[in-house]
C-alpha cells in the first residue's frame, strides 16, 4: 500500500497493492491495522456509504460540523469521478484550498479526506458506484455545504457546466464565506 501526501496537511492518495494471478486480481482494499501503521492516524470508521450515479452528477460539497464531523476513505468500484477535498479549516494555511484527483475501478485509488474538509465528486465514466467509509454517523442535522461553482475555490470539474446534474439541495448551497463551518 502507497500513500502519497498532497498539499493539503492529512489529505493523501493511497494506492493498495495490487495482486494479480490468471484468475484476476486480489487486494485487501482497507485493512485498518494497516492503514492506521502506515498513516500514523487511529481512525475507527463506523459508517460505510455507497451511491450510484450517472455521468455529469456531481455530489457535494459537502460536510458535516462540529462533533459530527467526518473523515472520509473513498474509492470508486465501477467507473471513474474526479473526487475533490477542499480544506475548511478556518485556522489552516491552506484554508479554501482545494486538490482533485481521478479515482477508478481501473487505478484502484482511493483519498482520505480528513475531518475539517468538505468533499464532492463528479463523474466522468457513463455510471459510476461510489464507495467510502466514515469514521462518523450520518447527522443530518449537523450537514453543511459549500456550493460547487464557488469561484474563490474555482474547482475544475473537468466537464461542461451544461452537463451537470444537480440535487435541488446542491444547485442552493452557500458561498464558503457564507458556509456554517
Ligand atoms: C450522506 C447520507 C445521506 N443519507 C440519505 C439522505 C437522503 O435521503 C439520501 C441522499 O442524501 P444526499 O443527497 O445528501 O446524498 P449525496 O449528495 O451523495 O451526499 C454525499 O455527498 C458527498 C459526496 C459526501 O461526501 C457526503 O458523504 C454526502 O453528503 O440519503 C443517509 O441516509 N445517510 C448518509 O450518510
Amino acid at each position: 500500500m502507497k500513500i502519497t501526501k498532497t498539499k493539503l496537511d492529512g489529505c493523501f492518495i493511497i494506492e493498495p497493492t495490487i495482486l494479480k494471478d490468471k484468475r484476476g486480481y486480489f487486494y485487501e482494499s482497507f485493512n485498518s491495522k494497516k492503514f492506521n501503521e502506515l498513516t500514523g492516524l487511529n481512525i475507527n470508521f463506523v459508517q460505510d456509504n455507497q451511491a450510484l450515479s450517472s455521468k455529469g452528477v456531481l455530489r457535494g460539497l459537502h460536510y458535516q460540523v462540529g462533533k459530527d464531523a467526518q473523515a472520509k476513505l473513498v474509492r470508486v468500484l465501477k467507473g471513474k469521478v474526479l473526487d475533490v477535498a477542499v480544506d475548511i479549516r478556518k485556522e489552516s494555511p491552506t484554508y479554501g484550498e482545494y486538490v482533485s484527483v481521478k479515482l477508478s475501478a481501473k487505478n484502484h485509488k482511493q483519498l482520505f479526506v480528513p475531518r475539517g474538509f468538505a468533499h464532492g465528486y463528479i463523474v466522468l465514466s457513463k455510471t459510476a458506484l461510489f464507495f467510502y467509509k466514515c469514521d462518523n454517523f450520518y447527522n443530518k442535522q449537523a450537514e453543511g455545504g459549500i456550493m460547487y461553482n464557488d469561484p474563490t475555490i474555482s474547482i475544475d470539474w473537468k466537464l461542461p457546466q451544461s452537463e451537470f446534474i444537480i440535487s435541488e439541495k446542491d444547485k442552493v448551497q452557500p458561498s464558503i464565506e457564507n458556509a456554517k463551518i
